[in-house]
């Protein structure tokens, strides 16, 4: 009778295993699911703003692009590409990284940099085209996601127009309500124990140090960006009403400080991929 009874417990208990393995398939499944459609939502907006981006504010007429950096940006190079190809326009690209440039030589652009032209600096590129972390409803963008915005501040302070391309997840009306990275600040090495505690006393939140994580991903310690430094992230307080304009500057005035990645007044237009296929444009104008 025992003998039975513990054979009828092992064969309910494996029904029951296989019951709740099955589940568990099915969840992660349909979690994955789920997370490749977001993904692709994603990917397709940026492509879309990108694209559009391109289309809208490139023609004949133009003759030199600033290129930022990122993941968006690379569907507006590939777009511009075809552009070129296809109605011979004459472009130099202005790269604003070591991606930036990778991304121009891969497609065969024409590549120049900030020196190349002997014209006035400010307004010598015609348009520049960058991703952001976040854009609020003033087009005041972060950016820096990527470690390089100082080269991707001068592309755009030198342009005549400056182009922001996202997904819908960056369009926000206030800085900080999607994005929870913080603020990338650009500092000396040996001034980032100084950057950090200034800032620190200054505000609300923490300026942590960023650095590579992860076995077998980079390298231990901080993140070097292309021009040698290293970035903190100022987390700051999102429910506050930040004055980000003198914000930026008293931020610019620690020493050490090389750049921010906050965009105040420089964005004329930004245009968002939306996740139903349709693209939202701003413009600041
Ligand atoms: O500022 C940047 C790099 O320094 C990028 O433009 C920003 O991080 C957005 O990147 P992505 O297009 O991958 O979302």
């Amino acid at each position: 009778m025992i003998f039975f009874l513990s054979k009828f417990v092992k064969l309910f208990s494996n029904i029951e295993l296989k019951i709740i393995s099955k589940n568990s398939q099915k969840y992660l499944s349909d979690k994955m699911s789920s997370q490749t459609s977001d993904f692709n939502l994603i990917e397709k907006g940026k492509q879309n703003s990108a694209q559009r981006a391109v289309d809208e504010n490139i023609d004949h007429t133009t003759k030199i692009i600033g290129i930022g950096s990122g993941s968006t940006i690379v569907y507006a190079v590939e777009r511009l590409a075809q552009r070129v190809n296809q109605e011979n326009l004459d472009i130099y690209c202005i790269p604003s990284s070591f991606q930036a440039k990778q991304l121009l030589t891969k497609y065969n652009l024409k590549i120049a940099d900030l020196e190349t032209f002997t014209s006035v600096m400010i307004g010598i590129i015609d348009v520049t085209i960058d991703g952001a972390d976040e854009v609020d409803k003033d087009l005041t963008c972060i950016k820096g996601g990527g470690g390089c915005h100082l080269q991707e501040k001068l592309i755009a302070f030198c342009a005549k127009k400056f182009i922001v391309i996202a997904d819908f997840r960056k369009n926000s009306t206030k800085l900080g309500q999607n994005w929870s990275k913080g603020i990338p600040i650009e500092v000396l090495p040996s001034a980032y124990r100084l950057v950090q505690d200034r800032i620190q006393k200054l505000y609300e939140g923490s300026a942590v140090l960023r650095e590579f994580s992860g076995p077998g991903r980079g390298k231990a310690g901080p993140v070097i960006t292309d021009n040698g430094n290293f970035i903190l992230d100022w987390i700051f307080n999102s429910n506050e009403d930040n004055d980000w304009k003198s914000i930026n500057q008293e931020i610019k005035l620690i020493p050490g400080v090389i750049e921010t990645g906050l965009f105040i007044g420089l964005a004329k237009m930004a245009y968002f991929g939306n996740s139903d296929g349709t693209v939202t444009k701003i413009s600041s104008e």
